[in-house]
């Protein structure tokens, strides 16, 4: 009986878990963002910018929001480390793509990252949030803009585009109640937890 009402309770009550993967090339700000991230959800835990170290290994930052758990996870963008990034895309449930919108520099190296990641068959279907960092610099592009340049990349999977400031926290609680929403009702979302049911039974 207890285990009835356990399970009714978890049912109703037991928020989900999400895996966000933040990828981009490195400088994008990704590291900055997470650690933003964390001093908005988690009310003041996170690194100020100048703690902020390029990104070796995986950083890991868990919050909560009002509906669910997001369990982020953080890597270097370095060339030589984007060949980790698919060791994670099989258990991602979505991906917050990072860009540094200020620096044009960066634009076309960032564009090939993204196809590549985007082509990855393992990553079908995962909700794409496209972000264009560092707003708080003069001359960064916006949303618009940076849609109008990724444009022809874009599959049909969900994806949309976030302009953001790690520094000062703007359009950053747009973005996660965009991604929550889509990680919801996402296909993709139903197979990984039937996955984990079945491997839970094993
Ligand atoms: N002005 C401004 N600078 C930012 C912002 N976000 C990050 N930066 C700066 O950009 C640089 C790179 O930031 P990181 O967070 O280390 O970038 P990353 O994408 O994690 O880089 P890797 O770990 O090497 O892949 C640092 O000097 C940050 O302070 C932002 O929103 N505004
Ligand atoms: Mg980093």
């Amino acid at each position: 009986m207890f285990s009835l009402f356990y399970g009714l309770w978890k049912y109703v009550f037991a928020k989900d878990e999400f895996r966000v993967l933040i990828l981009g090339v490195d400088r994008a700000g990704k590291t900055t963002l997470l650690e933003k991230l964390k001093s908005i959800y988690l009310k003041g835990e996170g690194l100020p910018p100048d703690r902020v170290v390029p990104t070796v290994g995986l950083n890991i930052g868990r919050i909560e929001d009002a509906k669910a758990k997001l369990v982020f996870w953080d890597l270097g963008g370095q060339v030589s480390l984007r060949t980790i990034w698919e060791k994670y895309y099989e258990e991602a449930h979505a991906i917050m793509y990072v860009i540094d919108a200020a620096t044009a520099s960066s634009f076309e190296d960032s564009k090939s990252a993204l196809e590549k990641v985007i082509r990855h068959e393992h990553l079908r279907g995962a909700p794409l949030l496209i972000v264009a960092n560092k707003q708080d610099l003069p001359g960064a592009i916006d949303e618009e803009e940076l849609a109008k340049f990724l444009h022809k990349e874009l599959d049909e999977r969900p994806y949309t585009f976030q302009a953001v400031s790690a520094y000062d926290g703007r359009g950053i609680k747009s973005g996660i109640d965009w991604l929550v929403e889509q990680m919801e009702k996402s296909k993709r979302t139903e197979t990984l937890q039937a996955r984990a049911g079945v491997a839970g039974q094993i």
